[in-house]
């Protein structure tokens, strides 16, 4: 398959928005060029070793990259984008606001991307690390999660990954039953199976994600009992999980709070992240009308999870 890579020349105020339109029409691996990420990578708190070229980075502005399947829907999913993004000037400085497309043959796109993925300390003791990267635990407690993300979404290092696996690490227990709705590369069925659960099931909607997840399992030595399949949210499942967690759009969320409901044990914990600040209102209202109690919420950089909880006697 080929793929376009499109590339949007804008501001920084714009990157929030404009990631958002892009994931909500399907685009694959988001890469941001943004020069602060070179004075960052100087600063880098936890040790990671970085190798940013000052080549790959504009000298104002941000690049935004993303990669688009060329199938039949390309020109519209395109003249889509655009148009969302112009509308964006009302609300931003969107700076130069240029988009440039670029033919891409798939073996390029699966490497084009890997020169700015680097471990990454998430939590006090889980490290994403691609499989690719040399990187020597700093200390035996130190849980490595090995990372091939391929085509799916979720290297691990984006905000609503992050505070997924933050909220695993604090709710999960040893031996619980936990459902990944939307499991992209696999990242927090793996987080969740290293944190000590002992049965994992997760779903994708998209065949490539399904793969991915099934791929990277088996790059990481689990011990817990894991499914992976493709289903559209939770239609048709009845479990009755400890944990569900989910990093999908606020708009998806809304869509299976009853299904996530139905398919949590009382007491048990609903993560919810990929929800930007605009929408957590509407998230937080629709999961109190389903009963949640909202236990926490956490914002990074403009994105929020939720980690809401369904009450032991309902
Ligand atoms: C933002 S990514 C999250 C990936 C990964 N869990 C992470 O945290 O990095 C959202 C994932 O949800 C999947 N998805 C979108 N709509 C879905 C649906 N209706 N049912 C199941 N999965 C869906 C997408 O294919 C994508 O892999």
């Amino acid at each position: 398959m080929n793929w376009t890579e499109i590339c949007i020349h804008t501001t920084n105020e714009a990157i929030e928005s404009i990631s958002y339109i892009l994931q909500e029409t399907g685009a694959s691996g988001l890469v941001i060029e943004d020069p602060l990420d070179l004075v960052k990578a100087k600063e880098a708190q936890f040790g990671e070793i970085y190798e940013l070229d000052p080549q790959d980075y504009p000298d104002e502005g941000v690049r935004i990259k993303t990669y688009l399947p060329v199938n039949s829907h390309l020109k519209d999913t395109i003249n889509e984008i655009t148009k969302r993004i112009n509308a964006l000037a009302t609300f931003h400085d969107l700076g130069k606001n240029e988009i440039v497309l670029t033919d891409v043959h798939e073996e390029d796109w699966a490497t084009a991307w890997k020169k700015y993925y680097k471990p990454v300390q998430v939590t006090d003791t889980i490290t994403i690390k691609p499989i690719w990267e040399e990187y020597r635990p700093a200390n035996e407690h130190e849980v490595i999660i090995e990372m091939d993300p391929g085509m799916a979404f979720g290297t691990g290092t984006h905000p609503t990954t992050i505070l997924s696996i933050q909220a695993l690490e604090k709710y999960l227990k040893a031996k619980d039953k936990v459902i990944d709705v939307g499991s992209g590369s696999g990242i927090l069925t793996i987080a969740a199976a290293k944190l000590g659960a002992a049965k994992i099931h997760a779903f994708d909607l998209d065949e490539v994600a399904v793969k991915s997840s099934k791929a990277n399992i088996q790059l990481n030595d689990l011990a817990s009992e894991i499914t992976v399949e493709q289903n559209d949210l939770l239609k048709g499942i009845h479990l009755d999980a400890d944990v569900i967690v989910s990093n999908i759009l606020a708009e998806i969320i809304v869509k299976f709070i009853n299904d996530a409901w139905n398919n949590l044990k009382a007491g048990g914990y609903f993560i919810t992240s990929g929800i930007i600040k605009d929408k957590q209102e509407m998230v937080l209202g629709e999961l109190r009308r389903q009963g949640f109690e909202v236990i926490e919420q956490n914002e990074l950089e403009d994105w929020i999870s939720i980690i809401a909880r369904k009450p032991k006697q309902s």
